[in-house]
């Protein structure tokens, strides 16, 4: 498989060499100007139907940390979806410092870091890696994290990292933990658009949903993100581990693409 990353030569501006797709028209993540959205009033409401009872494993796969989940009773559906849609795997993407580290912004504000659950359409396709490369493959819910007041359901997961702190590490979490706990309280205002994974091979098969209340973690727990390490064994010249931060994506352009609203 051919190596990409977030700076230099094999950062962002270089993907579209070897994944094609990454210079496609509905790439992701964008800058969603809240003045020209569109507020849809056809949605239904949100169906999110997770069991907390799914046994689940973490992994440090380099890039990110990766949750994932094998349970066929964690679905989404309703919204702007018309299929049913599996929980796969989250993860999240953050900074070097809490000014910086979501994917998407608002009105060109970035958070802290952005949390990205996703689903695979088990209506239309009969495994995730068929759908991921499908138009309607793929929903992701999205929320915003910024510096704030200490999140609960967030140690759940971070209580993990130390077993996955070097690459390819893999901790399992058996306890119960069900990841809607990680969502914002506000589930009927979001922003959704049509888009495209925002990591190699970037498919343009993603449907975003994007709440617009924002979770607040605090500090210390964003400074857990920021412990993981990119790499099993390599050390930078001084000696000491480099570590996973500014795994996002720069903003792609819009081409013409219109960001709907659920709330007016
Ligand atoms: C078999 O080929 C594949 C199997 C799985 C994947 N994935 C990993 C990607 O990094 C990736 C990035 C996503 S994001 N940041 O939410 O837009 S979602 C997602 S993934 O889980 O679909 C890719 C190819
Ligand atoms: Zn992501």
């Amino acid at each position: 498989p051919v190596a990409w990353g977030y700076e230099g030569d094999i950062g962002p501006c270089n993907w579209h060499k070897y994944f094609p797709k990454a210079g496609g028209k509905r790439q992701s993540p964008i800058d969603i100007d809240t003045s020209a959205t569109q507020y849809d009033g056809s949605f239904k409401p949100l169906r999110i139907h997770y069991d907390s009872h799914m046994c689940s494993s973490l992994t440090n796969n380099g890039h990110t940390f990766c949750m994932s989940v094998n349970s066929d009773q964690c679905n989404l559906s309703g919204g702007p979806l018309e299929d049913k849609y599996r929980l796969l795997q989250f993860h999240c993407h953050w900074g070097s410092d809490d000014t910086k580290g979501s994917e998407h912004t608002v009105d060109g504000h970035q958070y802290a870091a952005e949390l990205h659950l996703v689903h695979w359409n088990t209506d239309k396709f009969k495994s995730a890696d068929e759908a991921i490369e499908k138009n309607q493959g793929i929903a992701v819910l999205t929320a915003f994290i910024k510096a704030g007041k200490e999140h609960r359901g967030w140690n759940h997961v971070l209580s993990h990292f130390k077993d996955i702190k070097k690459v390819q590490g893999t901790s399992t979490v058996n306890e119960d933990f069900n990841p809607k706990c990680l969502l914002p309280e506000n589930q009927t205002d979001y922003w959704t658009y049509e888009g495209s994974l925002t990591t190699p091979p970037c498919h343009e098969s993603v449907r975003f949903i994007i709440f617009k209340e924002v979770v607040e973690v605090s500090s210390e727990q964003l400074a857990q993100f920021r412990s993981l390490c990119v790499c099993s064994s390599r050390k930078r010249d001084t000696g000491e581990d480099e570590h996973l931060v500014d795994n996002f994506r720069p903003i792609q352009p819009l081409n013409g693409r219109v960001v709907k609203a659920s709330f007016q």
